[in-house]
């Protein structure tokens, strides 16, 4: 084939075609990275999509300049999902490749730098431009990333920009490679001394150095032990750097490097399953038998109704049949404790894959997955672009999570929808796992396209939690602790039990006020109210960043009536610490869990229970699971309904059940929910443990608002800096789609709710189809739409993002 289209990691819809020079037309396959020019001169690497012999007849195309290896590292099925995702999601095809392929492995243009000719007259140079040239005179070509070592960023452009100009340098651009695989050194003895006389006569030489002597038999003892390389770290642990380096010196032993996967092996023993309590066997039957049937089912289990091991028996049995399985987890730094439990059961077959991984990292499970290295892959939504292999079973664990949605970067995508390509891809079953299902997961059985089986009791039938409603309208021992929470955590603090407290805020006072006049600083960028930082005393923008002083009086009327207002978890830490001076406390928050380890460090405590009272954010309602926590407190549940959202009463259901699920697992425990509003009917529901009926309350609702899961949503955002330009550019796409989309169906323009992020405005459409008819349409129209503003050349500068089932 003489021609190839091939993807490019640029937000722009669609492949470019490359011609392919001789010498390579017969080493390019399909998934294969290849260096492309694209622009100015810029060179990317781009993931070949489709070869042919089709000459362009429009334009004289450009060649590929090199291959980066000689094999694909992105499998067809992978490009075929890309494309599924930018067509579904309206989604240039470079930003899929862009966001799912790991940045190492997307080579870099960067820009180096190298001596000319021109001879220096070194006096004329600053000192910074001196820096520069004396590493030049060290290494031929530096880029600007390596000269960020010894001059300050600011300085680097300028100087660069001097020398260039004294014609000192010139630009240079190269492609680096920035993974490397990490070796290992290992020593060996050298091969003449398998020879044994030769050995003997060699200890004999080496006699009089009698630490040589004593490390070289230790190596022949370790490698007998071993029957594998040693590496050159432990005989070094074990003797002395100086020993071995002149054993290596005289030729004794012998120095190599293999490379090594970074991720640690799992070296402990593996567990064995667990016996299934007879409630368990019959759903796992039962989930057999429906994947009879349909290839996706829901398993609706109740808090600690023990799903984990149903899915781990589930993935054995893959693995009996030789198939690989997917397992999905909302966000995995949250469940370190699930990923120890699953490398337990499965070992080093297990792959992880999240953000938190380092770049390199990322590469090797990359690479691994697409060895087939991995039984099981467990990871967070981004590992649906793993280079899957074999796939059999895909769990979703936690289905319900707003995290399988990807809202900051393009693709906007949900994990738990996309799933479905994968399976079908692959001939595979998914299981959809969670004590709170989503609406629409639950219309998907009730329309029979999923089948549904449900898990009605806590593994050793252990009662689900009394929960209590405590009226926070009647007077409290402290702001935010009443004395029924009190009372309750005293009690279980006496019965050596821990307590859970959950608040949705963290930090401190967030809200800065003035008495005197009601003003608050608010952010200059944004049209959001500052957040106080108790540490740092400062006001924060959350959106943008924005950081000031804290002010000694106020900004609009000069008083020194300033109050902070508002709680968070810190807030709460410090009347709990006053309340009960004895108990360990610990906070689990944003800002406590940054630190490398947060998470292991936090779980080992409460599992040894170096922690009584667990104060914290949203992060502690995710699947955690500790046997002593007797008693959970949710300390205000009000501001979880009054979310502008129309899924904030799901989102309340499903955080406040999971919440309440972290006590009692062993042995029945209490939950305490403080409230302005304890009558609200929301709550009747939560008090009954009866997610079903909530659940219908909720359905009503959505279908006469015609929301999700009866309609879908696309929603439109417009921002630019110009409030004018981007309400009319809003109106000229509204206008538009309403010549085919009628209300109730389209709504808006309306200005976002925050109406001014980082000085941009924003505005928004909503529209709304049903999920049977019209979704190639609406798409269709939008895009129409789009293209129509975008041609007025006033209105390119406007950005719009499409959101197609916005969270
Ligand atoms: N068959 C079994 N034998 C022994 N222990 C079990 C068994 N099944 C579950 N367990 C234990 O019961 C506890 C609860 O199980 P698990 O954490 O899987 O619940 P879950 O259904 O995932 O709950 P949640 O939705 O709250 O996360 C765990 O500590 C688990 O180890
Ligand atoms: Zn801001």
């Amino acid at each position: 084939m003489e021609f190839a289209n091939v993807i490019i990691p640029l937000s722009l819809d669609g492949v470019f075609t490359y011609h392919i020079p001789k010498e390579l037309q017969n080493h390019i396959q399909i998934g294969q990275r290849v260096v492309v020019s694209f622009g100015e001169k810029k060179l990317y690497t781009a993931i070949v999509e489709s070869l042919h012999n089709k000459n362009p007849e429009l334009y004289k195309t450009k060649e590929i300049y090199s291959i980066l290896e000689d094999y694909p590292l992105v499998t067809q099925k992978l490009i075929e999902f890309w494309k599924w995702i930018a067509e579904y999601y309206m989604c240039p095809l470079g930003d899929v490749y862009r966001n799912a392929f790991p940045t190492a492995l997307k080579l870099e243009s960067e820009t180096f730098i190298r001596k000319t000719s021109q001879n220096i007259s070194w006096e004329d140079l600053d000192e910074k431009e001196t820096f520069v040239m004396q590493n030049l005179e060290i290494k031929t070509s530096i880029n600007l990333k390596e000269i960020e070592a010894f001059l300050a960023k600011k300085y680097i452009i300028p100087s660069i920009k001097s020398l260039y100009e004294k014609k000192l340098i010139e630009l240079d651009e190269q492609i680096i490679e920035k993974y490397k695989p990490k070796k290992i050194t290992y020593v060996k003895l050298n091969p003449i001394f398998e020879n044994s006389e030769i050995f003997q006569k060699a200890l004999v030489d080496i006699n009089r150095a009698e630490k040589q002597r004593e490390a070289l038999l230790l190596f022949i003892k370790m490698q007998q032990q071993r029957a594998t390389f040693i590496q050159k770290k432990m005989l070094v642990e074990q003797s002395s750097p100086s020993v071995v380096k002149s054993l290596i010196e005289k030729k004794y032993l012998q120095e190599f490097q293999l490379q090594k996967d970074r991720l640690e092996e799992y070296d402990d023993h593996i567990e064995d399953s667990y016996k299934l309590s007879s409630a368990q066997s019959e759903v796992l039957n039962e989930i057999e038998n429906q994947f009879q049937i349909y290839s996706t089912v829901l398993l609706h289990g109740v808090t600690s109704s023990g799903k984990t091991e149903l899915y781990f028996q589930l993935i054995e049995k893959q693995i009996l049949n030789s198939r690989n399985s997917l397992f999905l987890l909302p966000e995995i730094s949250i469940t370190t404790q699930l990923v120890t439990k699953i490398k337990k059961r499965f070992g080093d077959e297990v792959g992880v894959y999240h953000s938190k991984l380092s770049q390199n990292e990322r590469v090797e499970v990359w690479k691994n997955t697409l060895d087939n290295k991995y039984k099981v892959i467990i990871g967070a939504r981004s590992s649906i672009f793993l280079p899957l292999y074999n796939i059999g079973l895909i769990i979703v664990d936690e289905e319900h999570d707003s995290s399988y949605k990807q809202t900051e970067i393009k693709p906007f995508y949900q994990a738990r929808d996309c799933v479905q390509i994968l399976a079908r891809q692959n001939d595979a079953k998914v299981l959809l796992g969670s004590a709170t299902p989503s609406m629409e997961s639950f219309y998907n059985c009730e329309q029979g396209k999923f089948g549904l089986v449900e898990l009605k009791e806590r593994f050793g039938n252990i009662k689900l939690p009394e929960i209590e409603m405590v009226s926070l309208c009647k007077p409290t021992l402290t702001p935010n602790i009443s004395y029924r929470l009190q009372e309750e955590i005293h009690q279980c603090l006496t019965d050596k039990k821990q307590v859970i407290l959950f608040h949705n805020r963290r930090g401190f006072s967030p809200i800065l006020e003035c008495n005197n006049c009601g003003h608050s600083p608010t952010c200059p960028n944004c049209d959001v109210t500052l957040t106080y930082h108790k540490v740092s005393s400062t006001l924060r923008c959350h959106y943008c960043g924005y950081i000031m002083a804290f002010p000694n009086s106020c900004p609009s009327c000069h008083s020194h009536a300033l109050e902070t207002k508002g709680i968070g978890t810190q807030q709460i830490e410090e009347e709990v610490k006053h309340l009960f001076p004895d108990a360990k406390i610990a906070r689990m928050d944003v800002d406590t869990m940054k630190r490398k380890h947060a998470y292991e460090i936090l779980f080992e405590n409460m599992a040894l229970k170096e922690i009584d009272i667990l104060i914290g954010t949203q992060m502690v309602t995710k699947g955690l699971d500790f046997e002593e926590v007797q008693l959970v407190g949710i300390i205000r549940s009000d501001s979880l309904l009054n979310l502008p959202n129309f899924r904030a009463e799901e989102k309340a259901l499903q955080l406040l059940t999971q919440v309440s699920g972290r006590a009692g697992r062993r042995k029945e425990g209490k939950v305490l929910i403080q409230t302005f509003d304890p009558e609200n009917p929301f709550y009747f529901f939560i008090k009954e443990n009866n997610y079903h009926l909530a659940k219908e309350g909720i359905l009503r609702e959505r279908k006469e608002y015609l929301y999700p899961p009866y309609f879908r949503l696309i929603e439109l955002t417009f921002k630019h800096k110009n409030n004018e330009k981007v309400k009319k550019a809003a109106n000229i796409v509204g206008d538009y789609l309403k010549n085919y989309i009628q209300e109730p169906l389209i709504l808006g323009p309306e200005e976002g709710l925050i109406p001014r992020i980082n000085n941009q405005f924003i505005y928004k459409i909503l529209l709304k189809y049903t999920a049977t008819k019209s979704t190639k349409n609406s798409k269709k129209y939008i895009k129409e739409a789009i293209s129509k503003l975008h041609s007025l050349s006033s209105f390119r500068s406007v950005k719009i993002d499409v959101d197609v089932d916005p969270s």
